[in-house]
């Protein structure tokens, strides 16, 4: 058979940017690493490592956010298919993860190349103090010329292993440590506006979408759930995107098989534009990092000042408050429908806001007049 014929794309700045990038987030899906029957699948490894080793000799700091523990640890304790209950599924990647880390070890060694297993969880992102060591032990393994392999720290997951954490928690990832450019790789070379694996009634199949740059670009986009490896399909893909756009870090998707041009030149997959205007660090964290506490139910008025005009929530605005939560917390503002609208960091603990609700500033007393959030903490949906 022959092969198939490579998509023409053409060269734009998100491209070059990308392919420019003097430090890079890459991202392996478990789907690209991994065989139900063989578990970890060495020769693609080795391809993807000799791909990477190409990038850093060329100059570019790279750190890997490697999936596949759970996947890798499905032949070796006997098991038919992927677990799906928790207990199980830590117990996998527990089993999984030695044999993932020491895999890569084996790949880059071939370079004389070291590597430094990093396991996180995305709520390590959430705490100031784990964040910063995170940081700091990432950017000095990667002055040691070590490539980090990061995954997420899957035995403790406290709620359970949610597909697609690893697209989100590369994001995470790339923010923190200033990256240029988010790479995800996996087994689909990009985005579509359907399932690609789904072909219509007359025969009909999706079509490829080369370049985002705004949500515009996503209209009719349908995000399909993962392969059976268990993953978090597209929809976590194009979450971590937009996260990684909004930390003004361009992302670029495609597949692990073509994880060469990915690399080399960002002549492949799909690429997402990074916005211009980056979100300030402390709001990115209270968009996307910070765990919320509670949330303030806000009335039409509330909504209208702080998600069109961008002002400082008003006690007298507020109409409910839900959830035991501090001063300097996070919180959601719904909306009176209960749609989330916003998040912000709270001025007074939940007591104090449930003393204060619906009260204009001049009722309250001088120590309680501050806004319940300022306009700089909060983020409009
Ligand atoms: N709109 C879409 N565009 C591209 N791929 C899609 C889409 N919807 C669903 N998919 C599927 O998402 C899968 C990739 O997601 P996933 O299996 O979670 O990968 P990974 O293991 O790399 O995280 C692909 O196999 C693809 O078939
Ligand atoms: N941490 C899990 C993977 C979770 C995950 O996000 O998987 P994937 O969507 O394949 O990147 C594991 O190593 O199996």
């Amino acid at each position: 058979m022959s092969e198939p014929a490579r998509r023409e794309i053409p060269q734009s700045d998100v491209r070059s940017r990308i392919a420019e990038a003097r430090s890079i987030v890459v991202k392996i899906g478990s789907s690209a690493l991994t065989d139900m029957h063989d578990g970890l699948d060495r020769s693609r490894l080795d391809a993807l490592a000799d791909a990477l080793e190409a990038r850093m000799r060329a100059g570019t700091n790279v750190t890997v956010v490697s999936s596949g523990a759970v996947g890798a640890g499905i032949a070796p304790l006997g098991l038919k298919k992927r677990p799906t209950d928790l207990a199980t599924k830590q117990a996998a990647a527990s089993v999984g993860q030695l044999a993932l880390a020491h895999a890569w070890g084996t790949s880059f060694h071939r370079y004389q190349r070291t590597v430094g297993q990093v396991l996180l969880t995305a709520d390590d992102f959430a705490n100031r103090r784990h964040h910063a060591n995170a940081q700091r032990t990432l950017e000095r393994l990667v002055s040691l010329g070590v490539v980090p392999v990061i995954n997420e720290n899957d035995t403790v997951a406290t709620n359970e292993i949610r597909f697609g954490d690893n697209d989100r928690l590369a994001a995470l990832v790339a923010h923190s440590i200033r990256a240029d450019a988010l790479l995800l790789l996996s087994d689909v070379d990009g985005l579509y506006d359907g399932d690609p694996r789904k072909v219509g009634p007359n025969g009909e199949r999706a079509q490829f979408i080369p370049e985002v740059h705004g949500p515009e670009d996503l209209d009719g986009v349908i995000a399909g759930s993962g392969g059976a490896l268990g993953t978090g399909g597209m929809a976590s893909k194009l979450t971590a995107a937009r996260l990684s756009a909004d930390a003004g870090v361009p992302v670029l998707l495609a597949a692990a098989s073509d994880a060469a041009l990915a690399l080399q030149d960002a002549s492949v997959g799909t690429v997402f534009a990074a916005r211009a205007e980056r979100l300030s660090a402390r709001r990115f964290w209270v968009r996307h990092a910070a765990d919320s506490s509670g949330s303030l139910v806000l009335d039409d008025g509330a909504v209208a000042a702080v998600v069109n005009r961008r002002r400082s929530l008003l006690a007298a605005g507020i109409v409910d408050v839900k959830g035991a939560f501090y001063a300097g917390d996070v919180v959601e503002l719904v909306d009176l429908a209960g749609a989330v609208r916003g998040r912000g960091v709270v001025s007074y603990d939940a007591d104090e806001i449930t003393l204060m609700e619906g009260r204009s500033t001049a009722d309250l007393p001088p120590d309680l007049r501050r806004p319940v959030v300022h306009a700089d903490d909060l983020v409009a949906r």
